[in-house]
C-alpha cells in the first residue's frame, strides 16, 4: 500500500492534473487503501504568506487564490462532482475570507494566525484533487483536516507521534479506496492549525507511511528525482538513481530538492522505500538501505546567504563556559546555529547562521564583555555527499579540488557521508561547480 505525494510544483493546470491522475492510477493499490498527500497548488503557499505580510491586500490575494481553484475545478470536473467540490471549496473560502478581513482591519497577525491561513492551501488542494479523481471514476475522497498532531511551535511545529498515529488511522476508516489528505499542516491537541515548515508535505508523506505501516512512498515532483545538484543552477546535473538513508538525510538537511529536513527521519526505524520521481520525465531516485562498497559520490548541495560570525578574544582561551556563553546568546536571540567550530588554540569561536537573523545575534554578541572583536563575513556552505567519502582516496580527491579555494572551515557530516566546505559568498558557486564535476565523475 503506497503513500503518494503530489508536489505543488506539478499542480499548475489541467494538463498537470491529467498526468497526476494517470500516475495515481498506476500506483494505487488494487485491493487496499492508497493515501495521496497533497501540497498546495504551485505558488499558493507563497501567495498566502504574502497575504499575511501585505495585509492591505490580503482579501484581494485570497480572492485570487479561491478563483484559481474554482477555475481549475471547472476544468477537471463537471456535474455532481463539480457541485459538491465547489460547495466544499466555497465553505473553506468563506472561512479564509473572514480571517483575511480580520488581519486587514487589525493590520496584525501572529504565527498562529499565519499557520491557520497557510492551512487553506493544502485543504483546498485536497478538495480539487479528489474531485478531479472522482470525475475520472476513480474511487477517491478528500480529507480536509490535518492528519497529524503537533505541539504549538507555530511555523515549525513538532510532530507528536503517538497522537498522530491515532489521528492518521482515522484516514483508513474512510469509504473510498483512495483518500486525499493535506500535507504540511497539523493540529495541536486543542485543534489549532499548525505547519511543520516549508516543504513539509514530503515529511507528512513519509511520516504517514511510518504511522500506518505502509511500505512505499512516492514523492511525485517536477524533477526526475534528486539530482547531483540543483538542475536550475547546474546544467550538468544528473539524476541520482539510489541514495542510502544517511546520504538522503544529509542532502535533505542541506535543502536538496527543497525537501523538508526531516523527510527521511521516519525511515530510520522502519523498512520503507521512498521514490522521488518526475511527473514529466520518467527518472527517479530510490532511497533505501545503508552504504555499501558500490556507493561513491552522489551529489552536492549549497547553502547561500549565510554569515560567518567570528568571536575573537584572548580572554576566552582556557575559560570553561566561553563557548556556552556564545551559544546561550544565540539561544536568547532565537537564532539557529547552522555550524560551529573553534581552533585548538581556543582564540576564536566561529558560528554560521542564516543572514536573515544574523544582526539580531551580532548586536547581542557585541554587548558581551571581554571580547576583542566580533567579525561578520558573507559565506556559502558547499557540501559533497556520498558514502564514498569514507574512502581515503576519494576523500583526498575532493579535498584536493576544494583546496584551490580559500576555505574558512571543513567539517564532516552524519557517519562521515558528507563533507562541508565554508568559503566566501563570491567563491561559493565556483567551488560548487568544481566539486560537482568530481561528483559526476564518480557517480554510479
Ligand atoms: N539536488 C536537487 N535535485 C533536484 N531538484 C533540486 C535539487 N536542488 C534543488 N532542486 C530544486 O527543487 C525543485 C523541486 O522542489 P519543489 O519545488 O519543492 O517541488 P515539489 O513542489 O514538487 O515538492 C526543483 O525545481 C529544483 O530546482
Ligand atoms: N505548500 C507547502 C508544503 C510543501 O511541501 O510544498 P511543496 O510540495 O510544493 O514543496 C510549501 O510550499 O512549503
Amino acid at each position: 500500500m503506497p503513500v503518494i505525494k503530489i508536489g505543488g510544483s506539478i499542480q499548475k493546470d489541467e494538463r498537470d492534473f491529467e498526468l497526476i491522475a494517470k500516475r495515481i492510477e498506476r500506483y494505487a493499490d488494487q485491493k487496499g487503501k492508497t493515501v495521496v498527500v497533497t501540497s498546495a497548488l504551485k505558488g499558493v503557499t507563497n501567495g498566502l504568506i504574502e497575504a499575511t505580510e501585505n495585509r492591505e491586500k490580503a482579501v484581494e490575494i485570497v480572492s485570487e487564490i479561491y478563483d484559481r481553484h474554482v477555475k481549475l475545478l471547472s476544468k477537471v470536473s463537471e456535474g455532481a462532482e463539480f457541485e459538491n467540490a465547489f460547495k466544499a471549496l466555497s465553505k473553506l473560502a468563506d472561512e479564509l475570507f473572514r480571517i483575511a478581513w480580520s488581519i486587514k482591519v487589525l493590520d496584525e497577525t501572529s504565527m498562529r494566525v499565519r499557520d491557520y491561513i497557510l492551512s487553506f492551501g493544502e485543504r483546498m488542494a485536497s478538495v480539487t484533487l479528489s474531485a478531479m479523481l472522482r470525475a475520472r471514476k476513480i474511487d477517491a475522497e478528500a480529507y480536509t483536516e490535518p492528519v497529524i498532531v503537533t505541539d504549538d511551535s507555530f511555523g515549525e511545529a513538532n510532530v507528536i507521534e503517538d497522537l498522530s498515529a491515532m489521528e492518521a488511522r482515522k484516514v483508513l476508516d474512510t469509504k473510498s479506496k483512495i483518500v486525499v489528505v493535506p500535507g504540511f499542516i497539523g493540529k495541536t491537541q486543542t485543534n489549532r492549525y499548525t505547519t511543520v515548515g516549508r516543504g513539509g508535505s514530503d515529511y507528512t508523506a513519509t511520516l504517514l507511511a511510518k504511522l500506518l505501516g505502509f511500505p512505499e512512498v512516492r514523492l511525485i515532483t517536477e524533477v526526475p528525482g534528486i539530482m547531483t545538484a540543483d538542475p536550475r543552477k547546474f546544467s550538468g546535473a544528473r539524476t541520482i538513481s539510489r541514495l542510502t538513508l544517511e546520504e538522503a538525510m544529509e542532502l535533505a538537511q542541506m535543502g536538496a530538492k527543497r525537501l523538508h529536513p526531516r523527510t527521511f527521519e521516519p525511515m530510520l526505524d522502519r523498512d520503507i522505500k521512498v521514490y522521488i520521481e518526475g511527473l514529466y520525465d520518467e527518472g527517479f531516485t530510490l532511497v533505501q538501505g545503508g552504504c555499501n562498497s558500490l556507493d561513491k559520490l552522489k551529489g552536492i548541495a549549497v547553502l547561500e546567504d549565510l554569515k560567518l560570525i567570528s568571536v575573537e578574544s584572548t580572554n576566552i582561551v582556557g575559560k570553561i563556559g566561553s563557548a556556552a556563553r556564545v551559544m546561550e546568546t544565540a539561544r536568547e536571540a532565537g537564532v539557529n546555529i547552522i555550524s560551529l567550530s573553534q581552533p585548538a588554540s581556543e582564540t576564536t569561536i566561529h558560528i554560521v547562521v542564516d543572514s536573515m537573523n544574523s544582526r539580531r545575534l551580532t548586536s547581542r554578541l557585541q554587548e558581551l564583555r571581554d571580547l576583542d572583536s566580533v567579525r561578520v563575513e558573507d559565506v556559502s556552505a558547499v557540501s559533497v555527499v556520498g558514502c564514498g567519502l569514507r574512502n581515503k582516496d576519494l576523500f583526498k580527491e575532493v579535498l584536493r579540488e576544494a583546496s584551490s579555494f580559500e576555505l574558512a572551515s571543513i567539517s564532516r557530516g552524519l557517519r562521515n557521508v558528507s563533507v562541508t566546505f565554508l568559503t566566501s559568498k563570491d567563491e561559493g558557486f565556483n567551488l560548487a561547480k568544481d566539486l560537482h564535476e568530481v561528483v559526476v565523475k564518480w557517480i554510479n
